[in-house]
């Protein structure tokens, strides 16, 4: 199978490459990138505007299956990433059972394996049941295929466990992945605590819920040296912290969501659940710090946290919702209107945080288009101008706040292994 990408604009981060290039895939390989491919092609793909980057990879994804099928599913997730441009995408382990041993491991690779047309990558537990405790058996988990460790949506409060955990990862040399939520100082909110909680009669959720557990563990991995990378960061303290952490060498990398570059608490006036997640929608200096991370490279990737909850779910009170919106169908044009358009970051740099960054993270041979690599590519519409409307997503929900917001940007294809698993015009016809 050979396929040919015309004259696009290559956006490769790892090599710096900015050009107008053709590129030929044959059998799953990046077989050449050349100025002018003149070879027979199975199938030709014309670029021409288009960028052509390296296949985009999300470390924060819900897919719920096993045990919330009603949410998302494997099958549905995948479809739903492959819009978003996503080719590999990290599945979190707060599913029923929880993915905290080999069993739960093998049965969500065996269903990535029938049903999933992009990568997935399973994220192991830390503790037992995502109960915060004991730990998890994270060595056999490892044997046979987690990419990191997580007990995302709750917080390890225990900080021995965590530092107990943290030191088996090193060991393994795999990444931690963080929820940082103190839960003693909770205290029952449902946004974020400010004049807008007042205003609305809502319990709020201070940043020092957020603050004081990055704070923590990245004191822990100054320790421990393990990998720790901090999930979802809202505050502007919680930047300042990891750039501390950066500066005294921790060995730490942190991730932002695009609601929290786009949205404030202001959004959360209306009472729609779809602008309640966890952390939850900040204060304007919040997302000034944000984007400043992200601008001078603090922030290394941005992740989704894509959280699929059922309508039925959603129609609650804005009390009593659950936390989460989708997001793998919205980043892309949402970092191309909110960071790109605006100045914030250059094309490069939000492929970066998109592609390379996060494949170090992981310590994937992905996130980069070079001659003889697996041929994961997504290739992007930056100029197109329209709505996004949740009727069009893959995804098994539609819980988006970003419903009729006017955007710049859309995915046109996604290839994994030299094959196309998302074509715009085919696809939604
Ligand atoms: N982010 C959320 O609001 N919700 C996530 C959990 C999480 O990522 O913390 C979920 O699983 O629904
Ligand atoms: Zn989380």
């Amino acid at each position: 199978m050979k396929l040919l990408i015309k004259s696009g604009r290559v956006i490769n981060p790892s090599t710096g490459l900015d050009e107008i290039k053709d590129i030929l895939l044959i059998d799953g390989l990046v077989a050449k990138i050349e100025d002018e491919i003149l070879d027979e092609a199975d199938k030709i793909i014309d670029a021409m505007d288009f960028w052509v980057t390296p296949g985009l990879i999300d470390l924060h994804v819900h897919l719920r299956e096993p045990g919330f099928e009603h949410k998302e599913t494997i099958e549905t997730g995948s479809r739903s990433a492959a819009k978003g441009g996503f080719t590999t995408i990290c599945c979190m382990p707060n599913t029923n059972p929880a993915i905290d041993c080999k069993d739960v491991v093998d049965f969500v690779k065996s269903r990535a394996r029938e049903k999933a047309i992009v990568n997935v990558l399973p994220i192991g537990s830390i503790t037992k049941g995502l109960k915060g405790e004991e730990l998890a058996n994270i060595d056999e988990m490892v044997k046979i295929g987690i990419c990191a460790i997580s007990d995302d949506g709750r917080t390890v409060q225990n900080s021995d466990s965590m530092r107990q955990g943290m030191k088996i990862a090193k060991d393994l040399n795999i990444p931690v992945f963080s929820h940082c939520e103190d839960e003693t100082l909770l205290c029952g909110g449902v946004m974020n605590s400010g004049a807008v909680s007042k205003e609305l009669g809502m319990d709020g959720i201070l940043s020092e819920v957020e603050n004081v557990i990055i704070a923590r563990d990245i004191v822990l991995t100054k320790g421990t040296g393990a990998k720790l990378h901090i999930c979802h960061i809202s505050t502007s303290l919680g930047v300042d912290l990891l750039r501390f952490g950066k500066s005294i060498g921790a060995n730490v990398t942190g991730e932002v969501c695009p609601h929290h570059f786009t949205l404030t608490d202001k959004d959360v006036s209306s009472l729609d659940t779809n602008m309640k997640m966890n952390p939850p929608l900040r204060g304007q200096d919040d997302v000034e710090a944000i984007k400043m991370g992200l601008k001078d490279g603090t922030i290394d990737v941005i992740a989704t946290d894509h959280a699929p909850h059922h309508k039925d779910e959603k129609s609650l009170s804005f009390s009593n919702a659950p936390f989460g919106i989708v997001g793998l169908e919205t980043a892309i044009p949402l970092g191309i209107t909110e960071l790109v358009k605006e100045g914030w970051l250059t094309p490069m740099e939000l492929i970066e945080k998109f592609t390379i960054n996060p494949a170090k993270i992981l310590d994937i041979d992905k996130g980069d288009i070079g001659v003889g690599k697996i041929a994961d590519i997504t290739i992007i519409n930056p100029s197109v101008e329209y709505k996004i409307d949740v009727k069009g997503f893959a995804s098994k929900s539609k819980n988006s706040p970003f419903h009729n917001r006017l955007v710049n940007g859309r995915v046109e294809y996604t290839i994994v292994n030299g094959e196309v698993v998302y074509d715009r015009i085919k696809d939604n016809k």
